[in-house]
């Protein structure tokens, strides 16, 4: 499914054209790098998907309905705490003040907020604020998420855990689109990568996601006959299968159920 579109569209500010004919699209289950040096035009491409700025020519097309929005900056001067602001925006996306509770609380421990959750938001380091508006885009399960360098200001551990999320978003149905300077994130976590170099936008690679996940053999399964299964390997009594990442959750339920034993799950490119 197509999350959302911009088709040949050109953006100015004043004289200047930042962007010249972009044409991009977002499909579910994308996770999409944007590249480029800085001033090239990045977060206006961001702004466009979801609808915070409006092209100068061209149109942007729009199917998802729950969109979630990381901004480059975010302005936590708010004497709420983190909690209480969550719940508010859960409320306003109109989540029940159970789950908007529940799911946020779920979010930030996951992403191991430090200086607490009662906390000011205005007194939280820059690197907590981070996770507290990477929380706010995820309350609800977006089905376009877009982020303006949301790794910046997190420590290793939360780093991971981003990038886990982000996989997670995608394998559940939703169209991710980020931008980051750092080559190795992307290359660990984009399933594709577009440059803008002058305005223009190129795709640059576009890689499928596979996962491999190792097993201990019980009862007969042919997995060259099952679906998802692009390779098997028989190794030292192990077998191991490659799969498209967000394909192999049905692969181990079958193993599971005929009692074969899971030893890793490792997402290779
Ligand atoms: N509201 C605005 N008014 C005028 N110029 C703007 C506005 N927003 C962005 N620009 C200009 O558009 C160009 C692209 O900005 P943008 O923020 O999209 O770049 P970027 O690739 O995200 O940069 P960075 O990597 O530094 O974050 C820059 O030259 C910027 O100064």
């Amino acid at each position: 499914m197509e999350a959302v579109r911009l088709r040949e569209v050109s953006k100015r500010y004043g004289r200047r054209e930042i962007l010249t004919d972009v044409d991009l699209h977002l499909d579910a289950g994308e996770l999409v790098a944007l590249i480029g040096a800085n001033g090239s035009g990045k977060s206006t491409v961001l702004r466009l998907l979801v609808g915070l700025s409006r092209p100068s020519a061209g149109s942007v097309e729009r199917a998802a309905r729950v969109v979630g929005y990381v901004p480059d900056v975010f302005a936590s001067h708010d004497r709420l705490s983190a909690a209480t602001y969550l719940m508010h925006i859960g409320r306003i996306r109109g989540l029940s003040a159970d789950t908007a509770r529940d799911r946020s609380h779920e979010l930030l421990e996951r992403l191991a907020l430090s200086g607490g959750a009662a906390t000011p938001m205005r007194k939280l380091s820059k690197g907590n604020a981070q996770k507290v508006a990477l929380a706010q885009a995820l309350l609800e399960p977006p089905q376009l998420l877009v982020l303006d360098e949301p790794w910046s200001g997190l420590d290793a551990t939360a780093h991971t855990t981003l990038r886990e999320l982000l996989t997670e978003t995608a394998e559940q149905g939703a169209a991710v689109a980020f931008t980051e300077h750092s080559a190795e994130t992307v290359r660990t976590t984009a399933t594709r990568v577009c440059e803008i170099k002058h305005g223009r936008l190129t795709t640059t690679s576009e890689q499928l996601s596979i996962t491999e996940v190792s097993l201990i053999p019980g009862t007969d399964i042919d997995w060259a006959q099952h679906p998802d299964v692009l390779d098997v390997r028989r190794q030292n009594g192990h077998v191991t299968l490659t799969l498209p990442t967000g394909r192999h959750d049905a692969a181990l339920l079958t193993a599971l159920n005929h009692g074969w034993s899971v030893m890793t799950v490792r997402r290779v490119k």
